[in-house]
């Protein structure tokens, strides 16, 4: 692969895209990569150059085993044995996804949130971002994953990938936001792809949990969890990936107005 510096972080965009767990999993058969899929997104991510940050989902790694554990993001598990298990699956997941990058020449670095991150006893997340900002800096593009995370009174709760996201996006100072899942973006009662959405409510009724096994709250969560951000975040389908790299807005724009 490509060093670091080669010819990634000078252009002045910062990118925050998650890749959903329903699109570099088949997120019904347990502990299975879509290959194809992933290796499509790494390439469409490869031809961005500016900074770039991936988070990438559960799908059928980490959705499994914490829903055979009862964990979800607000219940937890006091037993390491089954943290180990959720947390365990989506490092292995992380390492497929590092490698697909790095065979694009994406010079990508695992960071692992359960080692870092943690929840108060109200559920508020803290994540320490030095080391993110730092791979920036440096050429590095930080990937990382929904994770375990330790939490106040309840042992290891779920901490989403979109939650990272929101997280993420002001401490690196993400020009925009894309989260790339396996619809081509929020669907209405006609299964229309709404072009925007500035408040739950708009779209309370149509919004679901999702098809899969799925501890965190599929669309739903998505949805609640972007409308909090403070720049705005596409929904989009696999195929427009590149239409987003390339500047444009695909799929649904979430921004609080
Ligand atoms: N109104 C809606 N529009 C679009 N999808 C919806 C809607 N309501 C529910 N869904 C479900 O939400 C799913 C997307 O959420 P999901 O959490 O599965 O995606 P993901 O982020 O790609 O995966 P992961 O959570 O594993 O990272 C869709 O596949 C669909 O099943
Ligand atoms: C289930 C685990 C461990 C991660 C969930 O992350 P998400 O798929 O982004 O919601």
């Amino acid at each position: 692969m490509t060093g670091p510096s080669a010819g990634r972080s000078s252009e002045n965009e910062t990118l925050v895209v998650k890749l959903g767990g329903s699109v570099v999993t088949e997120k019904t058969e347990r502990e299975t990569v879509d290959v194809d899929a992933l290796a499509d997104a790494a390439r469409a991510l490869a031809a961005f150059d500016g900074s770039l940050v991936v988070v990438h989902g559960g799908g059928s790694f980490g959705h499994h085993h914490a829903a055979e554990h009862g964990v979800s993001t607000d219940e937890g598990t006091g037993n390491a044995g089954d943290a180990l298990a959720i947390h365990g699956a989506m490092v292995e997941l992380n390492r497929v996804v590092v490698d697909a990058l790095q065979d694009e020449d994406v010079p990508a670095l695992p960071v692992h949130p359960l080692s870092a991150a943690s929840r108060d006893s109200d559920g508020d997340l803290s994540l320490p971002t030095a080391q993110i900002t730092g791979m920036l800096d440096e050429g590095f593009v930080p990937v990382l994953h929904g994770d375990g995370v330790v939490h106040a009174g309840e042992g290891v709760t779920v901490l989403s990938g979109d939650e990272l996201v929101v997280e993420l996006a002001p401490a690196v100072g993400a020009t925009r936001v894309g989260v790339c899942s396996t619809v081509p973006g929020v669907l209405d009662g006609e299964d229309a792809v709404v072009d925007r959405i500035g408040s739950f409510d708009e779209v309370a009724d149509v919004l679901g949990a999702s098809d899969a096994t799925d501890v965190t709250g599929g669309m739903a969560g998505k949805v609640r969890a972007l409308l909090e951000l403070g720049v705005p975040a596409q929904i989009f389908a696999p195929d427009a990936l590149d239409a987003f790299v390339a500047g444009e807005s695909p799929g649904t724009t979430i921004e609080t107005r």
